[in-house]
């Protein structure tokens, strides 16, 4: 059974959510969620996913997994190793890790053998109708012009987020669609749920923020 995250905070390769910090930021993620019962999900870089799963409960996403068995492969995410380290789903195609299509498809199979949540990100719209057809559990709009920008898709091209669930849903009505790039507030947050989208997927508004707690807090504030 799939998380139904609101909010995903990808921690990406910031130094502000790496090694200890990426900890506190979980522990903070962990609290917001407890207090507002928003279902906030997190995907922290690999080398942290253990460390962390160890101290939260929320779900744990990786930011990417390999399509690959068991074996003499050599620095690739294994998808066995990253379960032992306690994932609950992964990112998929994100716009800084694109892939080809048949290792998205792949990747998506081995998530449905092992009941890991998958969240398959899209740069546009035409690429979102294409990504409904592999099944995801969840696709992200992501616009790469408004990744940490300041500038929220859902309020800046609110268009782009309306249309691609409208193409997402004529292709599969059943897939929720996230979207995320410049999200910084809980007004972007209300803005995503009032065009359709399903919940959004953060990163720099969180992560280089001062006080990453109050803007957690911000963000689940109109949900
Ligand atoms: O790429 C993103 C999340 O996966 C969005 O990043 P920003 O929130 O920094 O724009």
């Amino acid at each position: 059974m799939a998380d139904s995250p609101k909010i995903i905070i990808n921690f990406k390769t910031y130094s502000e959510s790496s090694g200890e910090k990426a900890k506190q930021l979980a522990i903070h993620a962990e609290e917001v969620h407890d207090l507002s019962g928003v279902d906030i999900a997190i995907a922290p870089q690999a080398v942290d996913l253990k460390a962390i799963r160890d101290v939260v409960n929320i779900p744990v996403y990786a930011q990417h997994i390999d399509p690959i068995s068991p074996g003499n492969s050599t620095g690739l995410y294994l998808p066995e190793a990253l379960m032992e380290a306690g994932i609950n789903g992964t990112l998929i195609n994100h716009s800084e890790k694109p892939l080809k299509l048949a290792a998205i498809d792949e990747i998506i199979e081995i998530t449905k053998k092992y009941d890991l949540t998958s969240i398959l990100c899209s740069n546009n719209i035409r690429t979102s109708a294409a990504c409904a057809a592999l099944n995801p559990d969840f696709i992200a709009i992501e616009p790469p012009a408004l990744i940490a920008s300041g500038y929220a898709v859902s309020q800046c091209e609110p268009e782009i987020v309306s249309n691609t669930i409208a193409a997402v849903h004529e292709i599969n009505d059943s897939i929720p669609v996230l979207c995320g790039a410049g999200i910084t507030n809980g007004d972007d947050v209300k803005a995503a749920l009032d065009l359709g989208a399903e919940g959004v997927l953060l990163a720099s508004g969180v992560v280089k923020a001062e006080d990453s707690k109050a803007v957690l807090e911000d963000l689940v504030s109109k949900i």
